[in-house]
Protein backbone atom coordinates (compact mmCIF):
# COMPACT_ATOMS: atom_id res chain seq x y z
CA UNK A 1 0.00 0.00 0.00
CA UNK A 2 1.29 3.48 -1.11
CA UNK A 3 1.71 6.07 1.41
CA UNK A 4 -1.01 8.77 0.73
CA UNK A 5 0.65 11.81 -1.03
CA UNK A 6 -1.31 14.12 1.33
CA UNK A 7 -2.71 13.70 4.55
CA UNK A 8 -4.62 15.67 6.29
CA UNK A 9 -5.26 15.23 9.74
CA UNK A 10 -7.68 17.49 12.28
CA UNK A 11 -7.16 20.59 10.42
CA UNK A 12 -8.29 23.90 11.89
CA UNK A 13 -8.28 27.06 9.76
CA UNK A 14 -9.65 30.53 11.14
CA UNK A 15 -9.24 34.05 10.01
CA UNK A 16 -9.58 36.58 12.91
CA UNK A 17 -11.01 33.51 15.44
CA UNK A 18 -13.47 33.02 12.89
CA UNK A 19 -13.53 29.43 12.41
CA UNK A 20 -13.38 28.80 8.68
CA UNK A 21 -11.96 25.06 8.60
CA UNK A 22 -12.94 22.58 11.42
CA UNK A 23 -11.61 19.59 11.87
CA UNK A 24 -10.74 18.27 8.27
CA UNK A 25 -8.99 15.11 8.15
CA UNK A 26 -8.91 13.76 4.53
CA UNK A 27 -6.16 11.76 2.76
CA UNK A 28 -5.36 11.66 -0.96
CA UNK A 29 -3.64 8.96 -2.60
CA UNK A 30 -0.90 8.52 -5.48
CA UNK A 31 -3.07 8.86 -8.88
CA UNK A 32 -6.63 9.76 -7.61
CA UNK A 33 -8.13 13.01 -8.54
CA UNK A 34 -10.53 14.22 -6.05
CA UNK A 35 -13.08 16.28 -6.64
CA UNK A 36 -13.68 19.40 -3.76
CA UNK A 37 -17.18 20.46 -3.97
CA UNK A 38 -19.19 22.80 -2.00
CA UNK A 39 -21.55 25.99 -1.59
CA UNK A 40 -19.77 29.68 -1.69
CA UNK A 41 -17.69 30.59 1.33
CA UNK A 42 -17.20 27.01 2.86
CA UNK A 43 -13.65 27.37 2.74
CA UNK A 44 -12.65 25.55 -0.07
CA UNK A 45 -10.23 28.13 -1.44
CA UNK A 46 -8.98 28.47 2.35
CA UNK A 47 -7.68 24.54 2.03
CA UNK A 48 -6.12 25.08 -1.12
CA UNK A 49 -4.33 28.23 0.18
CA UNK A 50 -3.01 26.21 3.50
CA UNK A 51 -1.80 23.02 1.32
CA UNK A 52 -0.12 25.55 -0.40
CA UNK A 53 1.32 26.94 2.58
CA UNK A 54 -0.08 30.13 2.53
CA UNK A 55 -1.47 30.17 5.31
CA UNK A 56 -0.88 28.95 8.44
CA UNK A 57 -3.04 26.31 10.10
CA UNK A 58 -4.24 26.99 13.82
CA UNK A 59 -4.12 23.43 14.52
CA UNK A 60 -3.95 20.04 12.88
CA UNK A 61 -1.58 18.91 10.43
CA UNK A 62 -0.91 18.71 6.71
CA UNK A 63 1.48 16.04 5.35
CA UNK A 64 2.94 15.99 2.28
CA UNK A 65 5.09 13.08 0.82
CA UNK A 66 8.21 13.68 0.42
CA UNK A 67 9.50 14.84 -2.40
CA UNK A 68 6.24 15.62 -4.10
CA UNK A 69 6.10 18.91 -6.58
CA UNK A 70 2.93 20.89 -6.80
CA UNK A 71 1.45 22.24 -9.81
CA UNK A 72 -1.51 24.88 -9.36
CA UNK A 73 -3.54 26.22 -12.57
CA UNK A 74 -5.46 29.16 -11.22
CA UNK A 75 -8.93 30.53 -11.55
CA UNK A 76 -9.23 31.63 -15.20
CA UNK A 77 -8.29 35.31 -15.47
CA UNK A 78 -8.47 37.32 -18.22
CA UNK A 79 -5.29 38.87 -19.81
CA UNK A 80 -5.67 41.71 -21.82
CA UNK A 81 -5.68 41.66 -26.26
CA UNK A 82 -2.46 43.97 -25.99
CA UNK A 83 -0.54 41.53 -23.44
CA UNK A 84 2.52 41.26 -25.66
CA UNK A 85 3.68 37.25 -25.09
CA UNK A 86 3.04 34.78 -27.69
CA UNK A 87 1.78 31.52 -25.91
CA UNK A 88 4.58 29.79 -25.88
CA UNK A 89 6.66 32.79 -24.43
CA UNK A 90 3.75 32.48 -21.84
CA UNK A 91 3.77 29.13 -21.08
CA UNK A 92 7.77 29.38 -20.38
CA UNK A 93 7.57 31.67 -17.66
CA UNK A 94 6.47 28.31 -15.71
CA UNK A 95 10.41 28.34 -15.44
CA UNK A 96 10.81 31.26 -13.76
CA UNK A 97 7.67 32.87 -12.63
CA UNK A 98 8.24 36.47 -14.18
CA UNK A 99 11.07 37.11 -16.19
CA UNK A 100 11.19 35.55 -19.66
CA UNK A 101 13.87 33.06 -19.16
CA UNK A 102 16.96 32.00 -21.89
CA UNK A 103 16.06 28.63 -22.32
CA UNK A 104 18.54 25.40 -22.57
CA UNK A 105 18.11 23.24 -25.24
CA UNK A 106 16.65 20.84 -22.33
CA UNK A 107 14.46 23.67 -21.17
CA UNK A 108 12.78 23.88 -24.82
CA UNK A 109 12.51 20.62 -25.16
CA UNK A 110 10.36 19.96 -21.68
CA UNK A 111 8.32 23.61 -22.96
CA UNK A 112 7.63 21.87 -26.44
CA UNK A 113 6.53 18.63 -24.97
CA UNK A 114 4.29 20.29 -22.29
CA UNK A 115 3.07 22.62 -25.12
CA UNK A 116 2.13 19.10 -27.02
CA UNK A 117 0.50 17.82 -23.74
CA UNK A 118 -2.37 20.98 -23.61
CA UNK A 119 -2.62 20.44 -27.74
CA UNK A 120 -1.47 24.21 -28.34
CA UNK A 121 1.38 23.11 -30.74
CA UNK A 122 -0.53 24.45 -34.07
CA UNK A 123 -0.95 27.95 -31.97
CA UNK A 124 2.19 28.62 -29.76
CA UNK A 125 3.60 31.24 -31.81
CA UNK A 126 -0.15 33.44 -31.56
CA UNK A 127 -0.27 36.18 -29.03
CA UNK A 128 -1.33 35.25 -25.82
CA UNK A 129 -3.98 38.14 -25.51
CA UNK A 130 -5.99 36.71 -28.36
CA UNK A 131 -6.10 33.42 -27.30
CA UNK A 132 -9.47 32.17 -26.69
CA UNK A 133 -10.29 31.25 -22.76
CA UNK A 134 -9.85 27.68 -23.23
CA UNK A 135 -6.58 28.24 -24.60
CA UNK A 136 -5.37 30.37 -22.21
CA UNK A 137 -6.76 28.73 -19.42
CA UNK A 138 -4.58 25.70 -20.69
CA UNK A 139 -1.65 27.57 -21.37
CA UNK A 140 -1.94 27.89 -17.58
CA UNK A 141 -1.91 24.40 -17.33
CA UNK A 142 1.14 23.67 -19.42
CA UNK A 143 3.11 26.36 -17.53
CA UNK A 144 1.73 24.31 -14.30
CA UNK A 145 2.91 21.58 -15.27
CA UNK A 146 7.08 22.54 -16.76
CA UNK A 147 8.28 21.63 -13.62
CA UNK A 148 7.06 18.24 -13.88
CA UNK A 149 4.81 18.28 -10.77
CA UNK A 150 2.99 15.10 -9.59
CA UNK A 151 0.28 16.87 -7.45
CA UNK A 152 -1.95 18.59 -9.65
CA UNK A 153 -4.66 21.40 -7.78
CA UNK A 154 -6.65 23.42 -10.04
CA UNK A 155 -9.17 25.79 -8.30
CA UNK A 156 -12.07 26.87 -10.52
CA UNK A 157 -9.94 26.48 -13.37
CA UNK A 158 -12.96 25.65 -15.55
CA UNK A 159 -15.29 28.23 -13.98
CA UNK A 160 -16.24 30.60 -16.61
CA UNK A 161 -15.44 28.78 -19.91
CA UNK A 162 -17.45 27.31 -22.53
CA UNK A 163 -18.75 23.84 -21.91
CA UNK A 164 -16.32 22.52 -24.84
CA UNK A 165 -13.31 24.10 -23.10
CA UNK A 166 -14.32 23.10 -19.67
CA UNK A 167 -14.48 19.01 -21.27
CA UNK A 168 -10.43 20.12 -23.34
CA UNK A 169 -9.07 20.96 -20.30
CA UNK A 170 -10.26 17.84 -17.97
CA UNK A 171 -9.54 15.89 -20.58
CA UNK A 172 -5.61 16.68 -20.58
CA UNK A 173 -6.00 16.40 -16.84
CA UNK A 174 -7.61 13.22 -16.69
CA UNK A 175 -5.17 11.84 -19.51
CA UNK A 176 -2.12 12.89 -17.29
CA UNK A 177 -3.83 11.44 -13.73
CA UNK A 178 -4.40 8.19 -15.66
CA UNK A 179 -1.09 7.78 -17.83
CA UNK A 180 1.52 9.63 -15.75
CA UNK A 181 -0.29 8.64 -12.18
CA UNK A 182 -0.81 12.63 -11.65
CA UNK A 183 -2.75 13.12 -8.23
CA UNK A 184 -5.50 15.52 -8.86
CA UNK A 185 -7.48 18.50 -6.50
CA UNK A 186 -9.80 20.22 -8.56
CA UNK A 187 -11.88 22.48 -7.20
CA UNK A 188 -15.46 23.03 -9.02
CA UNK A 189 -18.87 24.24 -9.19
CA UNK A 190 -19.80 22.33 -11.46
CA UNK A 191 -21.96 19.30 -11.37
CA UNK A 192 -21.18 17.35 -14.79
CA UNK A 193 -17.37 17.32 -14.60
CA UNK A 194 -17.29 16.68 -10.95
CA UNK A 195 -19.20 13.08 -12.16
CA UNK A 196 -17.41 12.67 -15.26
CA UNK A 197 -13.62 13.31 -14.35
CA UNK A 198 -12.52 12.52 -10.93
CA UNK A 199 -12.76 9.29 -8.79
CA UNK A 200 -12.98 10.53 -5.43
CA UNK A 201 -14.79 13.56 -3.86
CA UNK A 202 -14.47 15.49 -0.82
CA UNK A 203 -17.59 17.74 -0.11
CA UNK A 204 -17.54 20.37 1.98
CA UNK A 205 -19.96 22.00 4.20
CA UNK A 206 -20.37 24.62 7.48
CA UNK A 207 -17.95 22.77 9.84
CA UNK A 208 -18.77 19.21 8.59
CA UNK A 209 -17.22 17.42 5.50
CA UNK A 210 -17.65 13.76 3.53
CA UNK A 211 -15.74 12.06 1.31
CA UNK A 212 -16.09 8.79 -0.95
CA UNK A 213 -15.93 7.32 -4.47
CA UNK A 214 -17.54 9.68 -6.74
CA UNK A 215 -20.43 6.86 -8.16
CA UNK A 216 -21.50 7.86 -4.09
CA UNK A 217 -21.68 11.53 -4.44
CA UNK A 218 -25.16 11.92 -2.63
CA UNK A 219 -27.67 13.30 -4.97
CA UNK A 220 -27.70 16.66 -2.45
CA UNK A 221 -24.11 18.16 -3.88
CA UNK A 222 -25.94 17.44 -7.67
CA UNK A 223 -29.02 19.64 -7.12
CA UNK A 224 -27.44 21.91 -4.07
CA UNK A 225 -24.23 23.16 -6.17
CA UNK A 226 -24.60 25.15 -9.48
CA UNK A 227 -21.84 26.40 -12.23
N1 LIG B 1 -8.03 36.56 3.92
C1 LIG B 1 -9.22 36.42 4.52
N2 LIG B 1 -9.54 37.13 5.60
C2 LIG B 1 -10.75 36.98 6.21
N3 LIG B 1 -11.69 36.11 5.81
C3 LIG B 1 -11.44 35.38 4.73
C4 LIG B 1 -10.18 35.47 4.03
N4 LIG B 1 -10.20 34.58 2.98
C5 LIG B 1 -11.40 33.97 3.03
N5 LIG B 1 -12.14 34.43 4.08
C6 LIG B 1 -13.48 33.98 4.46
O1 LIG B 1 -13.40 32.57 4.68
C7 LIG B 1 -14.58 31.92 4.20
C8 LIG B 1 -14.18 30.84 3.20
O2 LIG B 1 -13.69 31.46 2.00
P1 LIG B 1 -13.16 30.60 0.76
O3 LIG B 1 -12.74 31.57 -0.28
O4 LIG B 1 -12.18 29.61 1.24
O5 LIG B 1 -14.49 29.85 0.32
P2 LIG B 1 -14.79 28.99 -0.98
O6 LIG B 1 -15.48 27.76 -0.53
O7 LIG B 1 -13.56 28.85 -1.80
O8 LIG B 1 -15.84 29.93 -1.71
P3 LIG B 1 -16.18 30.13 -3.28
O9 LIG B 1 -16.83 28.87 -3.74
O10 LIG B 1 -17.13 31.29 -3.25
O11 LIG B 1 -14.88 30.46 -3.97
C9 LIG B 1 -15.46 33.00 3.62
O12 LIG B 1 -16.41 33.38 4.60
C10 LIG B 1 -14.50 34.14 3.35
O13 LIG B 1 -15.14 35.39 3.44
Amino acid sequence: MSEPVVKVNKLNVAFNRHPVLTDLSVELNRGEFLAIVGQNGVGKTTFVRTLLKQLKPASGEIIIAPGTKIGYVPQFRNIDVEYPLSIKDFISLGFTGFKLPFLKSSERKVLDEVIKMVDLQDIAKRSMGRASGGEKQRAYLAAALIKHPNLLILDESTASLDPNAKRELLAVVKKLNVENQLTVIFITHDVSLVSQYPDHYLWMKQGEYESGLIENLPSEVVSQDHA
